[in-house]
């Protein structure tokens, strides 16, 4: 997958200003940035939701930014989408949010069904919690039913929005470990976005720094801690600047 030049106002602010970034297959990548850098809007972008308003966002070859609405939509197949906190359907219990996608994109039968709501429960290490309904779950486990739902269509790539958010430092850490089996164990590539730096030094392969609408610096994470640009290393000394986007 590839950003080539991505551009984006809203009312006159410009929130992205030519991002370049490339995502190898299976690989995942991390971006992190300031408090309203626009890590929402460019995750938004890669998969289609928001048009930019210049630039290109190629998968597998195709610019989504360009497709016609049916092309965009079977884009957008291709990817899996973990929502902050998980997002699920709370009037649905924990079967019937995995299975949702899987009844509404595909054939599949209802035994069909439940054997893969079975096999994304166990990648999450959620064997047997089907019949919970989302209230009764911690927050670490409801973002891994989230976690559950996303991969439930086998997507190609994998989107996660601030998967740690509101966590506690060790269910964070369990988050994490979940991510990265996922990545071992699937044939996908991750792109995440995070202000925490600690999850983004465990589960990336090359962290991406967004900054005025850019990206400024990008690289493995044992690189990335060696930056000698100020900002990052106030980043990465847990002071998150806000981002002043004109
Ligand atoms: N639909 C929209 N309409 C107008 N402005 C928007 C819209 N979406 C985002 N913005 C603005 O774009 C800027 C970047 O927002 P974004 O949510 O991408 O930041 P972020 O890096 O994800 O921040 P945070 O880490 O705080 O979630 C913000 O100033 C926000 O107000």
């Amino acid at each position: 997958m590839a950003v080539i030049d991505l551009w984006k106002s809203f009312s006159g602010k410009e929130v992205l200003r030519g991002v370049n970034l490339t995502v190898a297959p299976g690989e995942s990548l991390v971006i992190v940035g300031g408090s309203g850098a626009g890590k929402s809007v460019l995750l938004k972008h890669l998969i289609g939701l928001v048009q930019p308003d210049r630039g290109h966002v190629i998968v597998d070859g195709e610019d989504l930014a360009c497709a016609e609405p049916e092309r965009c939509l079977a884009i957008r197949r291709k990817f899996g989408m973990s929502f902050q906190e998980g997002a699920l359907f709370d009037s649905m219990n924990v079967f019937d949010n995995i299975a949702f996608p899987l009844r509404r994109h595909t054939r599949m039968s209802e035994e069909e069904i439940a054997e893969r709501v079975r096999e994304c429960l166990s990648l999450v290490h959620l064997s047997g919690i089907e019949k919970k309904m989302p209230s009764e779950l911690s927050g670490g486990m409801r973002r891994r039913v989230g976690f559950a739902r996303a991969i439930a269509l086998k997507p190609e790539i994998l989107l996660f929005d601030e998967p740690n958010t509101g966590l506690d430092p060790i269910t964070a850490a369990a988050i994490d470990r979940v991510i990265i089996e996922m990545r071992d164990k699937l044939p996908v590539t991750m792109v995440t976005i995070t202000h925490d730096m600690n999850s983004a030094f465990r589960i990336a392969d090359r962290i991406a720094m967004l900054r005025g609408g850019k990206i400024v610096a990008v690289a493995p994470p044992e690189e990335f801690r060696k930056l000698p640009d100020p900002y990052v290393q106030s980043f990465l000394a847990g002071q998150p600047v806000e981002e002043e986007v004109a």
